[in-house]
């Protein structure tokens, strides 16, 4: 198996008394797009900086490409951070930003190429301070984009995006992962994660509670059946909450076919039905309870 391009063990990270990040052990291979997922105030965050060279440990060993993340000459011009603020000065024009990014990390492309591909390049003369919510965050994705990156950080990357400016930018990632790039997502929007990770890990008062593809992390997990109160008696053990029936089962298509069978057989109408596989949403509410 090829090397990992991110290697983290027993990290962990102490804020004065306040453990924050415990014994935290994760890989993340070459080519794969890891979503680093958990509840506020987790430690996502906090361990993202340190493998992205900006935190020093506590205690274990974190390695990117294998070097230690403090040695900047060595990892810094192959990774790019989409930082939740990436701090770009007002002062500076969009362009005049987009090639500071390649001062700054030492990679080579076209700022006409980047502007293009993050959807800036009608407002490459405008000044940062004057550009919308939506459009700053763009510009931060252009430090992710410059110079195609073999490793890209995204943290929160579509937080105040519109959703075709969400569908570019997913579009945008689809390309760098064409080229090989690999991907670290953090984000509060588990749908996203849901269809895009490779691997999932759920992260929850500084330890990795659960690691996994989706299939893997939901499979633990009941499906449900949910329809509108009402049907008595049912074929299926049932519990009711707020005028919902909800049947919970491992075999989601099994019990489905029961059910309808049933309420064809008894003429009954099954008002607002549902069904539907385990989402990463439940997953998080397990972790929390
Ligand atoms: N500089 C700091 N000093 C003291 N405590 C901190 C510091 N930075 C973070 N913390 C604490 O460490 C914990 C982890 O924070 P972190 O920002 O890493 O979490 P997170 O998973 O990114 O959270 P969120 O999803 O809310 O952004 C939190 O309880 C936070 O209050």
């Amino acid at each position: 198996m090829s090397t990992p391009v991110i290697e983290v063990d027993k990290l962990n990270l102490k804020y004065g008394e306040f453990h924050a990040v415990k014994d935290l052990s994760f890989e993340v291979r070459p080519g794969e797009l890891y979503a680093l997922l958990g509840t506020n105030g987790a430690g996502k965050t906090s361990a993202l900086e340190t493998v992205e060279g900006h935190r020093q440990a506590t205690s274990g060993t974190v390695r990117v490409f294998g070097h230690d993340p403090g040695d900047r000459k060595a990892v810094r011009p192959r990774m790019g951070i989409m930082l939740q603020e990436s701090g770009f000065s007002p002062d500076l024009t969009v362009r005049e930003s987009v090639n500071l990014i390649g001062q700054l990390t030492a990679r080579q492309d076209d700022t006409g190429r980047v502007l293009d591909v993050v959807g800036l390049t009608r407002k490459a003369g405008t000044l940062v301070s004057q550009l919308s919510g939506g459009e700053k965050r763009r510009l931060d994705f252009a430090t992710a984009v410059y110079g195609t990156p073999e490793l890209i950080f995204l943290d929160e990357p579509t937080t105040g995006l519109d959703i075709q400016s969400r569908d570019s930018l997913w579009e945008s990632v689809d390309r760098l992962r064409e080229n090989g790039s690999t991907i670290v997502l953090t984000t509060h929007y588990l749908e996203e994660a849901q269809q895009r990770a490779d691997r999932i890990g759920l992260m929850h008062q500084g330890v990795l509670r659960r690691e996994g593809t989706v299939g893997e992390l939901t499979r633990t997990l009941p499906s449900h059946i949910r329809f509108a109160a009402g049907p008595q008696p049912l074929p299926l053990a049932s519990t009711e909450r707020d005028g919902v029936t909800v049947i919970e089962t491992f075999q989601l298509q099994k019990d489905l076919h029961v059910l309808l069978g049933w309420a064809q057989d008894h003429g009954v109408e099954l008002r607002d039905l549902s069904a539907g596989p385990t989402s990463l949403d439940d997953v998080f509410r397990a972790i929390e309870a």
